[in-house]
């Protein structure tokens, strides 16, 4: 029986790309830096002291960090003489260090391309196109037009826009049109219009995604981003190993955002669930679910949108914590062929400058029971990933990317 689940934990980077010049990003490190904080005690809000992640290390996690970090050791944690995975980091191909970007090319398609970007700080969104959004959506008016945290300007914004109907758009560092409503006084499904129309406008800008982020409570004191987010991507430029996957009549199982994020191409089944401990039980059910030729794909969000972008380093850690407590369970649960992959699309480092992503190596840490554990060092594209997946699943090869399967070769 052949299956592969891959677990993306979103933003989770290992140190700076030999590229992170280009992006201001030299130095970035969202775990090491997470560890370093942890280790000196700055850390400690609804947990404590150094960072404890036991079968993350025992999987090889520390030993690829330490290659990826020029040898230095995560703070507090050690290197395991037998790592049970094999393990590596990833440089990134791609031209910008954006969710889509990265996910695609860990499918096999990297993004060759310049994404369209919004990169005035203020009035960020060119007239016309506002002024037909508001005429297309029927709306008073718009709020923000501004490079935003999403969390600071519905805090700002949310009770002006309750009062007067006008939705919050703002963008970011990524290729984005970001539109914030409240659930309720707004409404869901009203959000979710707009979302289409902009999608449609924004084509011409070549921008990667327009977001919807839904958020509920009476005033700003107590707004809540919800679990509704919704992503409307462009298409990857190309067939990914997902679309090869599916159309040799296997299937991909996507859990969270992973079905948004490929624009729903590929795709057999998506499974939505709010949350790290939804999105791990979700997993576990669809694994225990799966039939031959099946890759379950599941995107943790919150690493990323709940601590990343919010540089709340006591939330990353405790978030890797409580990941790391459920890795045993998913370990007993996959057959002993089936690949399990842990990496990420980004850094997202919380100890940076400003709130958003970094360019970082990636983790792959391939866990295979019938498998030898070797050291997969640096890969020279997050397509590796595919590539090992077309390798594996016996479809036609990806134009990028280099086979690691013969690496781990099968245990006698
Ligand atoms: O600050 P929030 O709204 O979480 O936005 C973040 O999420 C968006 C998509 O990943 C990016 O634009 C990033 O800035
Ligand atoms: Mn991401
Ligand atoms: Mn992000």
């Amino acid at each position: 029986m052949k299956r592969a689940h891959i677990l993306v934990l979103d933003s989770f980077g290992l140190g700076e790309t030999a590229d992170a010049d280009k992006f201001g990003d030299v130095g970035a490190n969202t775990f090491g830096h997470i560890a370093q904080e942890c280790f000196e005690g700055r850390a400690d809000i609804n947990r404590q002291g150094p960072i404890k992640l036991p079968n993350l290390t025992q999987l090889g996690l520390v030993n690829a960090a330490t290659q990826s970090s020029k040898g230095k050791v995560p703070a507090g944690l050690e290197q395991t003489d037998a790592p049970i995975a094999s393990h590596g980091f990833a440089e990134e191909l791609s031209s910008g260090k954006d969710t889509p970007s990265g996910h695609w090319e860990i499918a096999g398609v990297p993004v060759l391309f310049e994404w369209g970007y919004f990169s005035e700080l203020e009035n960020s969104f060119p007239e016309s196109l506002l002024e037909e959004f508001i005429k297309r959506a029927d709306v008073p008016g718009i709020l923000g037009n501004c490079h935003a945290s999403g969390t600071e300007i519905i805090q700002r914004l949310g009770e002006e826009h309750m009062a007067t109907g006008k939705p919050i758009v703002y963008t970011s560092a990524d290729s984005v049109f970001q539109i914030a409503c409240h659930e309720e006084s707004f409404g869901l499904e009203r959000l979710y219009e707009l979302c289409t129309i902009a999608r449609e406008l924004v084509n011409e800008y070549n921008i990667g995604r327009v977001i919807a982020r839904p958020f509920v409570g009476a005033d700003s004191e107590s707004f809540e981003r919800t679990g509704n987010r919704k992503d409307l991507a462009v298409q990857p430029p190309s067939k990914t190993v997902l679309e090869k996957l599916t159309d040799a009549n296997g299937k991909v199982i996507s859990i969270g955002k992973i079905s948004d994020i490929y624009a729903h191409t590929g795709i057999s089944e998506g499974h939505k669930a709010t949350g790290l401990e939804a999105l791990f039980d979700k997993t576990l059910e669809q694994i225990k679910a799966a039939g031959d030729n099946t890759l379950v794909f599941t995107n943790f969000v919150d690493f990323d949108s709940s601590y990343g972008h919010r540089r709340d380093v006591a939330g990353y850690a405790a978030a890797l914590e409580y990941f790391d407590t459920r890795i045993p369970e998913l370990l007993e649960t996959v057959a002993d062929d089936d690949l399990v992959i842990f990496t990420a699309d980004h850094g997202c480092d919380p100890t940076w400058p400003g709130s958003d992503h970094t360019r970082e190596h990636i983790p792959v840490i391939v866990y295979c029971k019938n498998r030898q554990a070797v050291n997969l060092g640096l890969r020279s594209s997050f397509a590796d990933i595919g590539q090992t997946l077309a390798d594996y699943f016996g479809l036609e090869a990806m134009d990028y990317g280099t086979s690691f399967l013969n690496e781990m070769a099968p245990k006698q």
